[in-house]
């Protein structure tokens, strides 16, 4: 069976990663599967242990790393974050294409490690509109929102690491550009 293609799809907190992603698993020609992450962060309240993340505490994290069960992690505004290997091979050998959520310092590590990785970076209209999106879906408090806002501006200046920049103006269009990416890389 042909190996499925790992993914990256990397933006700033609160650009729509998760909801442009939503959009994209409804579509079965594309044929994905989600690499679920490793976190110390605590659950919001619509979140599930084992479907958005795996929630664990900073021993279990660590441990994982030291055992060399992460493919990449990194440390994101006071939390850890990372990606168990095993899961994402798995689903490679079974010819599914792998999508990882994930932030830019980890996403630097998957391009070295896997240089034929599909990397997509997602960036929002302004600034002012990222805010408005963090802002409005209320899951941080007022500390964090500026230090995610700060690290944004941060993140957006890599973009150019990546194969693709979209812009996530309107959720459907940015699902339809990125499927197309995906689909002429298939071929
Ligand atoms: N490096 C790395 N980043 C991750 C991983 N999982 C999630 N992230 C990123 O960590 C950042 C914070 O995630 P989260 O707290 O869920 O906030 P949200 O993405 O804004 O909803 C986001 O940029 C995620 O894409 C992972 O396994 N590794
Ligand atoms: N294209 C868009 N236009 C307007 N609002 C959006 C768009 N994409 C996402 N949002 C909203 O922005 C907020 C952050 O989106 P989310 O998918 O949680 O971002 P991320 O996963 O990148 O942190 C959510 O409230 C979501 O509904």
């Amino acid at each position: 069976m042909k190996r499925g293609m790992l993914i990256i799809l990397s933006g700033p907190s609160g650009v729509g990663k998760g909801t442009v992603r939503e959009e994209l698993f409804k579509d079965d020609s594309l044929n994905l599967s989600y690499s679920i992450s490793m976190t110390t962060r605590k659950p919001r309240p619509t979140e599930t242990d084992g479907v958005d993340y795996f929630f664990v505490d900073e021993k279990s994290f660590v441990d994982k790393i030291a055992q060399g069960g992460l493919l990449e992690w990194a440390r994101f505004v006071g939390n850890y974050y990372g990606t168990p290997k095993d899961n994402v091979d798995r689903l490679l050998d079974e010819g599914k294409n792998v999508v990882l959520e994930i932030e830019v310092q980890g996403a630097l590590q998957v391009m070295k490690k896997c240089p034929d990785a599909l990397t997509i970076f997602l960036v929002p209209p302004s600034l002012e509109e990222l805010e408005r999106r963090i802002r409005g879906r209320r899951t941080e408090s007022e500390d964090i929102v500026k230090e995610r806002l700060d690290k944004a501006r941060k993140e957006i200046q890599t973009k150019d690491e990546y194969k693709y920049v979209v812009e996530n103006d309107d959720v459907h269009l940015a699902k339809d550009k990125i499927a197309k990416i995906i689909k002429e890389h298939q071929k």
